[in-house]
This record gives C-alpha cells, structure tokens and sequence, in this order.
C-alpha cells in the first residue's frame, strides 16, 4: 500500500477500475430489476406497500433466485474475463522476458473470442448459475430477515439497519456460494490451460481427491471479509434510490 502510494497517489489504488464497474453496474441492475419485478408479479404489491404487507419468505426466495439465474447470464463473460486476467502472474512484460498472454480486458475477450470461439467466453457459465442461483435467493432472504428483526412492524428499516443487514447477507450467501465458486473458476480457467474437466462433476470430484475436502473453502475469509461492505453499500444504494424514485 506504501509504496503504491508513494509511487502513484491515490489514483493508484483505482487502477482499472472502469471494466469492474462498467460490469458491476449492468449485473446489479439486472439482478435487483429481476428481483423487485418478479417480487412485484409474486405478491402484486409495490416496495413502498410492502411494508405494511411484508412478502413471505417464499415469495422472497423465488424472487431472489430468478433474478440471480438472469444475471448469472449477463455476469458469465466478465467473469471469466476477471478470473483470466487475475490469474496472469506476469501482468506486465518484463525486458527481454515473454509479453503478457492478455494486454488488458477488451484483449483478453478478443483473444478468448478467436481462440475458444464465441461459446468460450460463456465458459464456466453453467457453474456459475449453479452458484448463484440458490445463493441469491438467501441473499434477498437473509436480507429481508435480518431488516425484520431490528424494525417495527410498518416502518422502514434504518441507513444502520440497512448496511448491517447488507453485509451479513452478503456474507450468507458468499459462504454458501465458496464451493462451487471454486470450481466455477476452475472450470474457467481449464480452456487455458489445456486440461479439460468431463463437467462440472469430474472437476469436483478431481479437485477433492487431489486437494481434500478443504478445497471447496479456499478464499472463504476473503470473500467474506469483502463482502460485508460491498453489500452494505449495495442495499443501502438500493433501498435509498427506491426511495428517491419510488
Ligand atoms: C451469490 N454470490 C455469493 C456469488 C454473490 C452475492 C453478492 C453479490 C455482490 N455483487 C458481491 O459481489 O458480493
């Protein structure tokens, strides 16, 4: 951090920052306008009714999962890209040394694009709404709950209430979502490195047998540890432009 700083300033810290953000906001509004409209046909009543009539947890749930297969979708080609390029340990060339495989994102969807075709930028796309699918519908889940628990009946939950509740179902549905996670990205990067998984199936079972069973919580604590603010942030945004446009 010291010598990011030193050498680049703040800005340093938000180096390519424009590919995350750009996919960010296209995959969070379609999962939150999936989410709220399935809510809305579900129940027949608005966010701001919803209060008053709390939906059930069921309704919540389906609502939670259909939104999270819809951006499982949209989310499968940025994805990928992000797991490639975080995996390139040689980002920059070095003098003399061999150039980079991939120069930056838009290069690395060309290059996928020529190499594995264009179903190859959809690799890993079937783990990766096996993940999400399930673990969204306990994220809204978690969410609505823990928001219950600490806001009498009728009101709106609190600026707290809402980052609190934010976070833990972030982290919820991240410790479910780690094992196939896992996979998901060992799938994505199986097209580079010439190791081919049968499905989503062999490369579970081969993982584990290689690894133990401990694969399947590699980066739980990171994963969780980011989590709890980057949900926080989301549903306080989401409920406060609700709010401002409702
Ligand atoms: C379902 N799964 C756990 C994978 C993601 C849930 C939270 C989504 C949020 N955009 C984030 O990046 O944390």
């Amino acid at each position: 951090m010291v010598k990011t700083y030193r050498h680049e300033s703040i800005l340093g810290f938000f180096k390519g920052m424009s590919f995350p953000i750009a996919s960010i906001a296209v995959v969070n509004s379609v999962l939150f306008g999936v989410y709220s409209n399935a809510l809305l046909a579900l129940t027949a009543t608005s966010h701001h009714e919803r209060r008053l009539q709390p939906p059930s947890y069921t309704h919540v749930f389906i609502a939670g999962c259909t939104g999270g297969f819809l951006q499982a979708y949209c989310l499968a080609p940025f994805d990928l890209i992000k797991v490639r390029l975080q995996n390139q340990t040689e980002p920059r060339a070095r003098q003399g040394g061999p150039p980079p495989r991939y120069r930056g994102p838009v290069h690395c969807a060309a290059s996928i694009f020529q190499e594995e075709g264009p179903r190859g930028l959809f690799r890993g796309a079937w783990a990766l709404t096996l993940r999400d699918t399930p673990t969204l519908g306990i994220y809204f889940v978690s969410y609505e709950w823990l928001c219950r628990q600490a806001t009498p009946g009728g009101q709106n939950p609190s600026s707290t209430t809402v980052l609190v509740a934010g976070g833990f179902a972030g982290i919820t549905s991240w410790v479910t979502a780690t094992p196939l996670d896992v996979i998901k990205s060992r799938m994505q990067m199986a097209g580079l490195e010439q190791r081919e998984y049968q499905g989503l199936l062999d490369c579970m079972v081969s993982s584990a047998r290689q690894e133990g069973l401990g694969v399947f919580f590699r980066g739980l604590t990171i994963n969780s540890a980011r989590a709890f603010p980057v949900n926080a942030v989301t549903f306080l945004s989401y409920e406060y432009l609700l709010h401002l446009w409702g």
